[in-house]
């Protein structure tokens, strides 16, 4: 290493960073540690993949670091901004205009059309009905799926389904989508099209994805595999780096 240069991003590319992150749930009887000391930076344009076995800690790790829930002990940053200085308010008006969310079950509500669900954060948000109406349109074609626009989600595939919250997310022009186990309710075939539209929007937009997910096939199409047990991150490597000594298999295989 040269010295005198630092290795750290430059803070710009640091969409989030957590440092020394507890989050611990207490049911009264017991206090579960679900995160017992993270520390991790995602850069901008970074596709992550978050791996683990069931109850390491995951789906906690998501919700700390995109504010849906608070930390016990340790710092969030989000977009330069130390979330823990916002009121539950400001969080959300934060979250909604910086990140999208796309969840197993698409959480699309099935009284509406899939236009009307892509409308639903940006009219929250307070845009108004007509440039929210543009505004959807544009993310529906951008998942390739103007022709369903007016379909409720009931008539639907579950492939259909995801592109639609794909769209949902996408609607408030976010840098960062959070999604947890997207491909968990769709057969293979549908899963590696989706994943292939999230690398498109990764490449076309610049978009951060962050994915938590069980499946090797897919981590492995991020750029960069976060590996966890017991609420500590346990492996950070990047793709490439793991592919050039062919060890991806192998780590896959035992884990
Ligand atoms: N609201 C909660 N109250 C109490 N304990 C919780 C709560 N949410 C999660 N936990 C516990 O925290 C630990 C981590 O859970 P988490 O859901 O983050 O794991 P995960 O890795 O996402 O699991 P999975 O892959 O099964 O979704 C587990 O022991 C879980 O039982």
């Amino acid at each position: 290493m040269e010295m005198g240069k630092s290795i750290d991003p430059p803070q710009e590319d640091v969409i989030i960073e957590a440092i020394d992150v507890h989050k611990h749930y207490d049911t009264g009887k017991v206090v579960v540690k679900a995160l017992q000391g993270v520390t991790l930076r995602i850069q901008r344009k970074e596709v992550v993949a978050i791996m683990g076995p069931s109850g390491c800690g995951k789906t906690t790790l998501l919700n700390c670091l995109s504010g849906l829930d608070r930390v016990t002990t340790g710092s969030i940053r989000i977009a330069n901004q130390d979330i823990r200085h916002l009121s539950d308010r400001q969080l959300t008006l934060f979250r909604a205009r910086e990140m999208g969310f796309v969840f197993q079950t698409y959480n699309l509500l099935p009284v509406l059309t899939g236009l009307e669900n892509v409308e639903l954060p940006l009219l929250v948000s307070g845009v108004s009905s007509r440039v929210a109406r543009t505004r959807a349109l544009e993310s529906i074609e951008q998942v390739g799926l103007r022709d369903w626009a007016r379909h409720r989600p009931a008539e639907m595939s579950g492939g259909q389904r995801q592109r639609f919250a794909i769209a949902r997310a996408l609607a408030t022009t976010p840098s960062l989508v959070w999604a947890d186990e997207p491909t968990g309710a769709l057969d293979s075939t549908t899963s590696q099209e989706i994943i292939d539209l999230m690398l498109t929007l990764n490449r076309e937009l610049g978009l951060t994805f962050v994915w938590v997910t069980h499946a090797l096939d897919i981590a492995r199409q991020a750029s960069r595999v976060i590996t966890m047990s017991d609420g500590l991150i346990r492996e950070d490597v990047l793709v490439e780096a793991l592919s050039k000594v062919g060890t991806f298999e192998e780590k896959g295989a035992q884990g």
